[in-house]
């Protein structure tokens, strides 16, 4: 691939990860982007191993420990890993100027201020699902939850792969906020994780959670508006990784020309400004 004179430097962060391996290959493939470090945590099998390796194309960089080897060529981080493996990155990122993309999910309240923190200091997008597809479903969301607010139980199921840790998915959380949001409830308030036992009869207020975990399913959501005599699904099922990868690279095209703020992928995709 012919690089553009000057191109995005990339660092990736859980770079031998199912997301790490999959932005490589992603970055390798732009023309306007060049992979400028890669990092893993210490004790990682694939510390000092080539970083494109698992591609079986050679990138010459070398995955790294320590974040100030890792990072030091590179404008940008994609960080897809755990929350307190994003908030050490994050911390050194923001005192070292460089702009981050945060797919890591499962954070908690004090995990998202840090991250509201460190956007004054350096441009981040922060979102649990970077596909265009899934941020267009978010879209539909509102708007069919804003038709369906009445006389309408709404579920949210999700299934992912064996390996996944956190649940609810980020995903299916962000799609209850959005469509609590588009209600005027308050999601803490009104979000019933999973069922058991003499639950009692559903309460009309509630958004109900359901999660799947098995084999290689890479990530599945379907809200359901269930209403008497019909139901409305609205599903979105990703089918490869790839375009969560190409989601965080048009996340860093977004963050050139900006130093600070903390952004999501609506406003990169311009789908903030729309009116469900
Ligand atoms: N926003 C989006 O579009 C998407 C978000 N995700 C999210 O991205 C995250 C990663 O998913 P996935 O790639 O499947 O996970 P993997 O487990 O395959 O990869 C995680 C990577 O992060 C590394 N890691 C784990 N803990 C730390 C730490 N404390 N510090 C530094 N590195 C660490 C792992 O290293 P090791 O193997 O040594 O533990 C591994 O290389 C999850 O939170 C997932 O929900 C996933 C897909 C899309
Ligand atoms: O862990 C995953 O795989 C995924 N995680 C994200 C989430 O928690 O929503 C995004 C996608 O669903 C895949």
């Amino acid at each position: 691939m012919t690089q553009r004179s000057n191109p995005l430097h990339i660092a990736v962060a859980g770079a031998s990860g199912r997301m790490g391996r999959m932005l490589i290959e992603t970055i390798a493939a732009a023309d306007d982007a060049t992979l400028a470090g890669a990092l893993d945590r210490e004790g990682n099998p694939f510390i000092g191993s080539d970083a494109g390796a698992f591609s079986g194309q050679l990138s010459g960089v070398t995955i790294r420990s320590s974040l100030a080897e890792g990072l030091a060529g590179a404008q940008y981080l994609i960080d897809f890993t755990r929350p307190e493996g994003t908030l050490e990155h994050l911390a050194y990122c923001a005192g070292h100027g460089i702009k981050m993309i945060i797919g890591t999910t499962g954070f908690d309240e004090a995990g998202k201020a840090a991250i509201r923190a460190a956007a004054e200091k350096t441009a981040i997008v922060f979102a649990p699902n970077m596909s265009i597809g899934v941020n267009v479903t978010l879209k539909l969301l509102e708007m069919a939850a804003k038709n369906f607010s009445e006389g309408y139980d709404i579920e949210i199921v999700e299934a992912h792969h064996r390996h996944k840790v956190d649940a609810p998915s980020g995903t299916a959380l962000k799609m209850g906020e959005v469509i609590a949001d588009a209600l005027g409830r308050d999601l803490k308030a009104c979000a019933v994780y999973g069922r058991e036992g003499v639950t009692g009869e559903r309460d009309p207020s509630t958004i109900g959670f359901a999660t799947v975990r098995g084999g290689d399913i890479v990530g599945d959501h379907t809200v359901l508006f269930a209403g008497i005599g019909e139901r409305i699904e609205i599903s979105h099922k990703s089918s490869s990784r790839v375009s969560y990868a190409q989601g965080a690279l048009r996340a860093a095209r977004f963050l050139a020309d900006k130093q600070t703020g903390l952004y999501d992928m609506q406003d990169v995709l311009g789908l903030n400004a729309l009116k469900a």
